[in-house]
């Protein structure tokens, strides 16, 4: 079997009597695109931590590439590029110098400069590689902590929600740019509250809920799986829908109603001579299948949905 991207073994994590992650083990294979999801307080952010050396687990281990985070901190460290949530950066250095800086703490020199050329252009940040942090926007310097994160060409990447808060052009540039990374054969893993993001992404997809791994599965088997759709539908008609309907009702929002159907159990012909027997016209009907925030509610159901 070829050597995972990151691979988690029972991972335990305490802080005081809270278990923040309770026996955590799975493997990220080398260049998928992953993704980490799960409702606020899961653990996602605590175990990036400890994937990227920042915070120690109780106990477990990791390896990036088949080095242990612990006892062979710098080599994962090498290997890994995390992108983070929050905006962490020196005011007064210009982003050229600070990027050429931060490959440097890697050990890499000049050879990588013209790959961080192409990270000031991947991320349109070229004209602002003599600008000092302090003069960028919001939306810039973030651009600045993606090129910083990636500066020595890590062959596994974290993005832990990338998206929360940028606009749609940097949403879209970062896209693009992480598909690229993929194409070439760099492992993504990305946290996101963004459902549509990561249905639209990952090939793999783990939820974390309480500490624990609840699903680990491609996306398309988690999405198949779900033995549900909805049905909408306008109704023409005054009176009271069927019990049997209402109880399927997953909205109802004046003359539109959304009904959940589970396959093998309610069928769509039987549900809609239901109602019209009951006196009402159906004007409009429509089907859709679940996405993945459907299957994400229903699996993390005693958690707030995302936000
Ligand atoms: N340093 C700490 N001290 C005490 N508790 C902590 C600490 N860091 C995290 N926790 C707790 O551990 C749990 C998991 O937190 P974590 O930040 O990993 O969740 P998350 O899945 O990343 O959530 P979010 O989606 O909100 O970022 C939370 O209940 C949090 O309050």
């Amino acid at each position: 079997m070829t050597q995972p991207a990151v691979s988690i073994r029972d991972i335990h994590k305490r802080f005081g009597d809270f278990e923040a992650l309770k026996g955590v083990s799975f493997d990220i294979q080398r260049g998928e695109f992953f993704g980490l999801l799960g409702p606020n307080g899961a653990g996602k952010s605590t175990l990036i931590s400890i994937i990227a050396g920042l915070c120690r687990a109780t106990s477990g281990n990791i390896a990036v590439l088949g080095h242990d985070v612990v006892t062979d901190y710098r080599a994962a460290r090498r290997s890994l590029g995390v992108v983070p949530q929050e905006l962490v950066y020196d005011p007064f250095f210009p982003v050229e110098d600070l990027l050429r800086l931060q490959a440097g703490y890697y050990g890499c020199g000049r050879d990588y400069w013209p790959w961080i050329d192409e990270l000031l252009e991947a991320l349109e940040l070229d004209d602002k590689r003599d600008a000092s942090m302090r003069q960028l926007s919001g939306g810039m310097k973030r651009r600045v902590l993606i090129a910083q994160a990636l500066v020595h060409k890590p062959d596994v990447v974290i993005l832990d929600e990338p998206t929360a808060g940028v606009d749609v052009e940097l949403r879209r540039t970062l896209w693009r740019f992480t598909r690229r990374l993929y194409e070439e054969g760099h492992t993504i893993v990305l946290t996101t509250h963004y459902l549509e993001e990561a249905e639209e992404l990952c090939d793999r997809i783990a939820i974390l809920n309480h500490g624990e791994l609840r699903v680990l599965e491609e996306k398309r088997a988690l999405l198949d799986r779900h033995p549900f759709r909805f049905l909408k539908l306008r109704l023409e008609g005054r009176g009271r829908l069927p019990d049997d309907v209402r109880a399927l009702a997953e909205n109802i929002n004046g003359k539109e109603i959304e009904l959940r159907l589970e396959q093998g159990r309610h069928n769509i012909s039987d549900v809609i001579e239901s109602i019209r027997a009951a006196g009402f016209r159906v004007q409009d009907v429509r089907t859709r299948e679940p996405s993945l925030e459907d299957i994400f509610v229903e699996l993390t159901a005693d958690e707030e949905a995302p936000a």
